[in-house]
């Protein structure tokens, strides 16, 4: 399903009130609400509103847990940190217990933390036996998502949840879920807005397929849902919706 909004105020507030209903609903169902977060400038407005009264109140935050779908290999105190972002918009104004809380950390190295990630999720997944109920997704201009950037062999992966890798054009680690992970998910929220994104917007939802190129084509839940929130600026080349 494609969604278009006016402005990024209207974008953040559904993104919000799909949160809290989604959250709603698997505590209600499970007694418990696993999410992944995305990183990126896309969710600040998001994770605001999720933290300001009334939405705040309505979430179930103690029966909530936070994962991330990637990270930039810095440490919590950088501000490329996608964790640092989150924690300072949202998770440092809510009262999620913090041991419900699974930051990418970046104090062992990355190939041997990816594995010890994917244990944690196996873990909680194995206890509730359920996937996520919900990843968030941003976009960039260049059709990646999480840190699945094109051209890069983490496109390929087909059995690991978790993977870390190299990324020579930013000189840094990213570790990332997975394309096939991901698309267990119940439900999977892209937020894209913004004029830059509008060419590989259109690429992804409407070109031809090329994950190679453009890997958001790759993310596609075979039994989940999948939502974009788009504004008119991204969704100016789209045939769909408009
Ligand atoms: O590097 C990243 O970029 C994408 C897109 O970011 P945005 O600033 O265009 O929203 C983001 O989804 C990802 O989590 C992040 O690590």
């Amino acid at each position: 399903m494609i969604r278009i909004f006016r402005n990024t105020d209207e974008l953040s507030q559904t993104a919000a009130e799909i949160f809290r209903q989604t959250a709603q609903e698997a505590v209600q169902a499970r007694n418990k609400f696993t999410v992944a977060l995305t990183g990126g400038s896309s969710p600040d407005k998001l994770y605001r509103l999720l933290a300001q009264s009334p939405l705040r109140e309505e979430i179930p935050w103690e029966q909530t847990y936070i994962f991330w779908g990637d990270e930039r290999w810095v440490p919590l105190s950088d501000e490329r940190s996608n964790a640092k972002m989150a924690f300072e918009t949202l998770l440092n104004h809510v009262p999620i217990p913090p041991n419900q809380i699974y930051p990418m950390w970046s104090d062992v190295p990355p190939e041997e933390y990816a594995q010890q990630y994917e244990d944690l999720l196996r873990d909680h997944f194995n206890e509730t036996n359920a996937g996520f109920d919900l990843i968030l997704l941003g976009m960039g201009d260049d059709g990646h998502t999480a840190s699945l950037f094109p051209g890069t062999t983490v496109l390929h992966e087909k059995e690991r949840w978790v993977q870390a890798y190299y990324l020579e054009p930013q000189q840094m680690y990213r570790i990332t879920l997975t394309a096939p992970f991901i698309n267990q998910a119940n439900k999977i929220v892209f937020l894209t807005y913004g004029e830059k994104k509008t060419n590989a917007l259109y690429e992804v939802l409407e070109g031809e397929p090329n994950p190679e190129k453009y890997p958001a084509q790759l993310i596609q839940p075979p039994n989940g849902e999948i939502i974009w929130l788009v504004d008119e600026a991204a969704a100016n080349r789209l045939k769909t919706g408009i």
